[in-house]
């Protein structure tokens, strides 16, 4: 039998996915690539992966193509410590601004527009860059975008006459509802094809979060020597971030599907189609 082809993202939101497939072999069997959320989008979409974790907006501009896993997202209800706006001006103030987009993301990006133009009015010009983190804003721009690990580092370490939003709890403050930045996607061929390497696949990530999150203290002391974050500050990022997908889930993404169709960020409002799998 081949093996499954999945992706994984190499952010602390994923730790406790991170521990079981290296401490507790639930990798096993599988072929893993792991990277930052755009090179698993761009790689899926490529056909070089069966099933990833993707930015959420992704399946929405390849629902054609895609089923979604039932069961898994990554989200946050409000604050989510790492989809953070570093600024020189308060939010409030950005008009025409240049405001840098890390290269790291799709969701946010389409995140931010969202917010800035329905709760601010502000329509700035976007730049997408990789983000040099000694310089987070560069001169010639007003305000910087982050996620993953950069922005939960850049949330905890505030530089003096900078301004920080957390725009989870800004997509909170305008429609009320949490906010789903990833799912994971399955290829519909490799579904069709290959329904006993989609059940393992599915069996052991949803099975990897719950495992990964029970042993939480173990899972953070595996990354603690080599990441700048204390033991206190990664065991509360872990209780922010969510792993589920409930129909509540799957409403919120929809809401943020309509009003990125509403800013022509993407072309159609797609269905959200799960997988057939034994859960
Ligand atoms: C909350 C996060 O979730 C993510 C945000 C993504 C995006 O903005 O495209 C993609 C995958 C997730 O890693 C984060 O990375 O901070």
């Amino acid at each position: 039998m081949g093996k499954a082809k999945l992706g994984h993202i190499n952010f602390i939101n994923c730790l406790p996915l991170t521990y079981s497939f290296e401490k507790e072999g639930f990798g096993k069997g599988l072929n893993i690539t792991s990277a930052v959320p755009t090179v698993l989008n761009n790689d899926i979409v490529n056909n070089r992966l069966d099933v990833s974790p993707v930015s959420s907006i992704v399946y929405a501009r390849n629902s054609e193509k895609f089923l979604i896993m039932p069961d898994v997202a990554i989200s946050a209800d409000g604050n989510v410590q790492s989809i953070i706006l570093v600024s020189k001006k308060p939010i409030e103030e950005l008009t025409n601004d240049k405001i840098i987009l890390t290269a790291k993301s799709a969701t946010s990006h389409c995140l931010l527009k969202i917010v800035l133009n329905k709760a601010y009015g502000a329509r700035p010009n976007y730049y997408i860059r990789i983000i040099d983190m000694n310089r987070i804003i560069p001169e010639d721009a007003t305000a910087t975008l982050l996620i993953g690990d950069d922005a939960l580092y850049a949330n905890h370490n505030h530089q003096e006459g900078f301004y920080y939003y957390d725009i989870g709890m800004e997509w909170k403050k305008l429609t009320g509802l949490r906010m789903v930045y990833a799912v994971w996607i399955i290829n519909r061929n490799f579904a069709k094809s290959h329904a006993d390497l989609l059940q393992l696949v599915f069996d052991r990530v949803t099975k990897g979060f719950a495992n990964g999150y029970q042993k939480k203290k173990q899972a953070i002391e595996m990354i603690l020597n080599h990441k700048p974050f204390s033991f206190a500050q990664l065991d509360e990022y872990l209780e922010v971030i969510k792993w589920g997908f409930s129909q509540e889930h799957q409403r919120a993404l929809l809401m943020f599907y309509e009003m990125a169709h509403e800013m022509n960020l993407i072309d159609h409002v797609p269905k959200i189609e799960l997988a057939e799998v034994i859960r």
